[in-house]
C-alpha cells in the first residue's frame, strides 16, 4: 500500500482508562497522505497514551483504529518496519557506541526494501544529517541530553518510514537542533511521502511544522484544523496598529484585511502592522473553556 493514495491513521471512537480513571473518552481523528499532525494538549491529555496505541504499543479499552491499513494490536513485522517510532524517553544501551547501535537497528529494515525505496537509510549520512559525526564512536552513555534526543530521531528515520510518530521529539534539543529537526521533517514530508504525528508543547514548532493540529482535552479532540484555522476560531479579533502625523493608533477589528485597505486609501500611514490573534492565545482559551466545563460537570454529578 502506498500511503499518498490512502489514510495512514483512521482512530474512531478510541476510548483508554487507567484503573478506572477515564484518559480518552471516545475521541476520533485522520492522518491523511503527505500529512503533518500534531498532537497537542495540557499535561496529562492523554497525548503519549494515544501515540502509543497508533504504534500498538499499548492495548486500546474501547474504538477502533487502523493504521496503514491494519490494526496495530495485530501489525507483523512488516508493518513495523514501514512506521518509525520516537518515544518520549530510551534508558537502554549505555553501552553501545553510537553508530554501532544505529546500524544494528538500521539492519533489521533490510528485508523491506522496495522499488523507488531504499531501506534502511545509509548511517553514515542519517548521522551527519542530525549532527552526530563528531560523536560517532562514543558510547551512548557518554551523550548529553540533547545529543541523545537527536540519536532518537535517527532511529525513528533510519528504516525510511511511511508513517513516522514522534513524542515530543524536540524536548531538550538547542534552538539550531530544532530548527535543524523541523527541516528535517520537511525533507522526508516532501522527499519520501512520509506521513508525520507527532506530540508537542511548543506551539511556535506546532506553527511551524504542522499542517494540522490535533488538541486534546478533557479526553476529547476539542480543536482540529490548520494552526492558522485553529487560532481564527477562537481567538478574538485583530489589533491593527498604525502612526499617522506622529500619533500612535491602534484599532481591534475582525478583519484586518479590510480595514487596513481603508486605512490606507485615506493616506498619511507611516508605520503599520497587523497583529494576528495567536495559536498560543487560541490553545489556552479552547483549554480554560475545556477546564471550566469539566469543573462545572463535576460539581453538577457530585451534588
Ligand atoms: N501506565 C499508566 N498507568 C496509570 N496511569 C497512566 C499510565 N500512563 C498514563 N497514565 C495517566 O494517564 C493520563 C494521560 O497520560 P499521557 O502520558 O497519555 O498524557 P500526555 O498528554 O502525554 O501528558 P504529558 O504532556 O505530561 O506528556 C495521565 O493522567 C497519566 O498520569
Amino acid at each position: 500500500m502506498d500511503v499518498r493514495d490512502d489514510t495512514a491513521i483512521r482512530v474512531t471512537d478510541l476510548h483508554m482508562a487507567y484503573g478506572g480513571r477515564t484518559v480518552l473518552d471516545g475521541i476520533g481523528f485522520e492522518v491523511g497522505a503527505g500529512e503533518v499532525v500534531a498532537l497537542l494538549g495540557p499535561n496529562g491529555a492523554g497525548k503519549t497514551t494515544t501515540v502509543e496505541v497508533v504504534e500498538g504499543f499499548r492495548r486500546r479499552d474501547g474504538g477502533d483504529v487502523t493504521v496503514l491499513g491494519t490494526d496495530p494490536e495485530h501489525g507483523d513485522d512488516a508493518w513495523r518496519a514501514r512506521i518509525g517510532v520516537v518515544l518520549q524517553s530510551w534508558r537502554d544501551h549505555r553501552r553501545w557506541r553510537v553508530r554501532e547501535l544505529l546500524g544494528h537497528l538500521a539492519e533489521a529494515y533490510q528485508p523491506y526494501s522496495r522499488p523507488g525505496l531504499a531501506r534502511p537509510r545509509p548511517v553514515d549520512d542519517l548521522l551527519a544529517r542530525v549532527g552526530l559525526t563528531d560523536v560517532a564512536h562514543q558510547r551512548m552513555a557518554t551523550l548529553s541530553g540533547g545529543q541523545r534526543r537527536r540519536f532518537d530521531i535517527a532511529v525513528g528515520l533510519v528504516g525510511r518510514p511511511d508513517l513516522l510518530i514522534l513524542d515530543e521529539p524536540t524536548a531538550g534539543l538547542d534552538p539550531a537542533a530544532r530548527r535543524e529537526f523541523h527541516e528535517i521533517v520537511h525533507e522526508v514530508v516532501d522527499r519520501d511521502g512520509t506521513v508525520v504525528l507527532l506530540t508537542t508543547h511548543d506551539l511556535a514548532e506546532a506553527e511551524v511544522v504542522a499542517d494540522r493540529i490535533l488538541l486534546l482535552a478533557g479526553g476529547h479532540v476539542v480543536a482540529d484544523g490548520s494552526p492558522a484555522s485553529v487560532a481564527r476560531e477562537v481567538a478574538g479579533p485583530s489589533e491593527v496598529r498604525w502612526s499617522a502625523d506622529g500619533t500612535r493608533h491602534v484599532h481591534s477589528t475582525h478583519d484586518p484585511v479590510a480595514f487596513t485597505r481603508e486605512l490606507l486609501a485615506r493616506g498619511g500611514v507611516d508605520d503599520l502592522e497587523v497583529v494576528r490573534a495567536s495559536l498560543e492565545d487560541a490553545y489556552l482559551q479552547i483549554v480554560r473553556r475545556h477546564e471550566a466545563d469539566t469543573a462545572r460537570h463535576d460539581l453538577e454529578v457530585t451534588r
